[in-house]
């Protein structure tokens, strides 16, 4: 689950400051996606930054799992953003060196919680279990410049999954893909929402998608709000 609650975000614009995030609230509950759409420049990738903890808002608070991280410090919150927090860019920024299923596992070296440091064995284990649910299982020995763009977003989703998040930030997945391959990534991240009971957070330009997912907003100078009926209608 995650709870924004009033949230407002600004940044210092010469001599005054630009209100990115204006008076937000918004709650995802675990198992559903809500996908956010809106103009360049509004504040949806700002949004999603405070949402995933990376940038602590000037007012209002952000709960993830009942947890008030708006009042922890960077130590702690990079602890729970690597724990509890799983995300995914528009682009896959895998690293090329690596195999599929090594990029998985380096996460696990990443988490700073050392219950969570897990053995060995349990973390390949893991990491093949969530290349099969993103359906690379044959794909686990390759590098990323021998798999697809689809495929390397494949591998993306399923490295946000490797801690066991309670939240998904994701931002414009399927801008570097076709349609077709678009539309198998929502399916997929639809799919993983459901099975591993992450609170999901999408931001997209591809408004066709947004009928599908459990609740849509739109975002316009900071300020956010529902979708209609009529609104969600007219983009399918
Ligand atoms: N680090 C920053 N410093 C100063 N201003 C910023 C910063 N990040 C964002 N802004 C400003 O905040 C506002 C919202 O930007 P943001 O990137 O969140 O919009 P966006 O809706 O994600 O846009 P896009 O769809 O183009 O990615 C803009 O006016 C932007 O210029």
């Amino acid at each position: 689950m995650i709870d924004l609650s009033h949230v407002t975000l600004t940044f210092p614009d010469g001599q005054s400051t630009v209100t990115a995030v204006d008076d937000v609230s918004l709650s995802v509950p675990a198992g559903t996606t809500a996908g956010i759409t809106g103009p360049s420049g509004s504040g949806k990738s700002s949004l999603l930054a405070v949402a995933s903890t990376l940038i602590r808002p000037q007012a209002g608070t952000v709960h993830i799992d009942g947890v008030d991280v708006t009042g922890l410090g960077l130590a702690e919150r990079t602890a729970l953003r690597r724990t509890r927090v799983g995300l995914v860019f528009q682009q896959a920024n895998l690293l090329p060196a690596l195999t599929a299923v090594d990029q998985l596992r380096v996460m696990n070296e990443l988490s700073t919680d050392r219950r969570r440091r897990s053995a060995r064995a349990a973390v390949t284990e893991r990491a093949h279990e969530l290349l099969d649910a993103v359906g690379l299982s044959g794909q686990a020995d390759k590098r990323p410049a021998q798999l697809s763009g689809g495929q390397r977003q494949r591998v993306n989703v399923a490295r946000a999954l490797m801690n066991d998040p309670a939240v998904l930030v994701v931002d414009e997945p399927t801008s570097a893909l076709d349609r077709e391959r678009s539309a198998q990534i929502i399916d997929l991240i639809l799919e993983l929402t459901d099975r591993f009971s992450t609170a999901t957070l999408l931001v997209t330009h591809e408004t066709r998608i947004l009928p599908r997912l459990d609740t849509a907003w739109t975002m316009v100078d900071g300020r956010l709000s529902a979708m209609t009926a009529d609104e969600l209608a007219a983009v399918a």
